[in-house]
């Protein structure tokens, strides 16, 4: 089902250099839990909010929510390309060095392949700045109908699931598709089909549903209590960023997105400062960083990467034959390459046009080189296949 086609939004690229995706920011001021953080014994995690949420517009400052709001999106360098200089520019240098520690996927492609010969592959593919480029209004970052098409194919091939920071109805009206699976809100509201040998059944937060097309589902969503919660700061945040231009506040239904990508830069604090005077009520509640965009979150032990893991029990491809590969552009789409990395299993591939710390294996620049990747891959398939 082709639903929409690609308008024509600004396409914009955020760089984040190596070693400043935090710039400034204390470790104990970072959004993330650290590896071996020690997690209390359900889904809640117990943060240390005081030291993390400043009191005034200077703590604001002086705490690093504005360095890292800077630098989640610093702006794009003008390439020598763009000015007709016929040269290797300092940033396509850099990005050539940083490549051969994360090679690109397509220029690998026989070593991946060569991994997966005789075993199945499992797609998860994030969706902003993965399967479509980043644009300026969040209600129009549309994928275009040649990525839809790619996505479509390589999932009558491979499981594919989309693992997205939206809410899992948006992702799903951006996508269209109906045999890929959907983990919306960061991997907080996942859907999948019903399996008699389900061991994630027992899951608390599972439970049996039907989706739209009257199929029985599993629904598993583990921070269904944080809804009420999640409602009224997104109401307030409305309220309150109400007078400052560009701001726009997106209701996730399991987290909020407060987004500044249209915001002038002086006015960057304020909107940190909305965002702290309404969290400050809420010790439940965490902060996180994406592209131009502040994500407000429940404090539960879950995240992309326990989604991913969640799928893979749930599709019943928890096995040593299945490569699962991540592909994703985002600070959230690294706990999933972390539990690829750590359990040894498939790859992680981040897409991104400049140099980035990340626990990815291999890296694509952007959406349309993810597009080529998935081509490959039903070639590769269709030609495996051929007698
Ligand atoms: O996990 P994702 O699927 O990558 O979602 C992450 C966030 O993506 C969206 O915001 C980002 O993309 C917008 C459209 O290109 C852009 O305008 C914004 O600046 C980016 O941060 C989405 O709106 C957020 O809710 C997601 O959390």
């Amino acid at each position: 089902m082709d639903l929409k086609s690609n308008h024509n939004s600004p396409v914009l690229t955020d760089p984040v250099p190596v070693n400043k995706s935090r710039l400034g920011m204390p470790s104990s001021l970072m959004p993330y839990s650290p590896p071996g953080q020690a997690f209390s014994s359900g889904l809640y995690l117990t943060i240390p909010r005081r030291k993390v949420i400043p009191g005034k517009l200077d703590d604001v400052r002086a705490s690093g929510w504005l360095d890292a709001m800077k630098s989640s999106s610093p702006p794009r360098k003008k390439l020598n390309k763009d000015l007709g200089i016929d040269f290797v520019s300092e940033e396509e240098l850099a990005y050539r060095s940083w490549a051969l520690k994360y090679p690109s996927a397509i220029s690998s492609f026989e070593q991946i392949i060569s991994h997966a010969t005789g075993k199945r592959l499992a797609l998860f593919l994030d969706y902003d700045g993965t399967l479509a480029k980043i644009v300026v209004d969040p209600e129009r970052a549309f994928m275009s109908n040649a990525m839809r098409t790619a996505v479509r194919n390589v999932a009558k091939y491979f499981p594919t699931a989309i693992v997205s920071g939206r809410s899992r109805d948006k992702v799903y009206e951006f996508v269209g598709l109906t045999d890929v699976h959907y983990a919306g809100c960061h991997g907080m509201d996942i859907v999948g089909p019903v399996r008699e040998s389900m061991t994630v059944a027992n899951h608390p937060n599972c439970i049996r549903s039907t989706d739209k097309q009257g199929k029985e589902v599993f629904l598993f969503q583990p921070a269904s209590e944080f809804i009420p919660m999640i409602d009224e700061v997104f109401r307030s945040l409305i309220e309150n960023t109400k007078d400052i231009e560009g701001a726009r506040v997106e209701n996730n239904k399991f987290c909020v997105s407060v987004h500044y990508r249209t915001v002038d830069e002086k006015s960057w604090p304020a909107v940190a400062q909305c965002v702290h005077e309404v969290l400050k009520d809420y010790p439940r509640l965490r902060l996180s960083y994406g592209r131009k965009v502040l994500e407000i979150r429940p404090v539960i032990n879950w995240n992309k990467g326990k989604a991913v893991e969640f799928l893979l029990e749930s599709l019943e491809l928890d096995s040593d034959d299945v490569v699962p590969i991540y592909i994703g552009d985002d600070k959230t789409d690294e706990d999933a390459f972390k539990v690829l990395r750590e359990k040894n299993r498939g790859y992680g591939i981040l897409v991104s046009s400049v140099p980035k710390e990340t626990s990815a294996f291999y890296s694509l620049r952007d959406p349309s080189e993810v597009m080529e990747f998935l081509k490959s891959l039903v070639r590769w398939k269709k030609s495996a296949a051929a007698p």
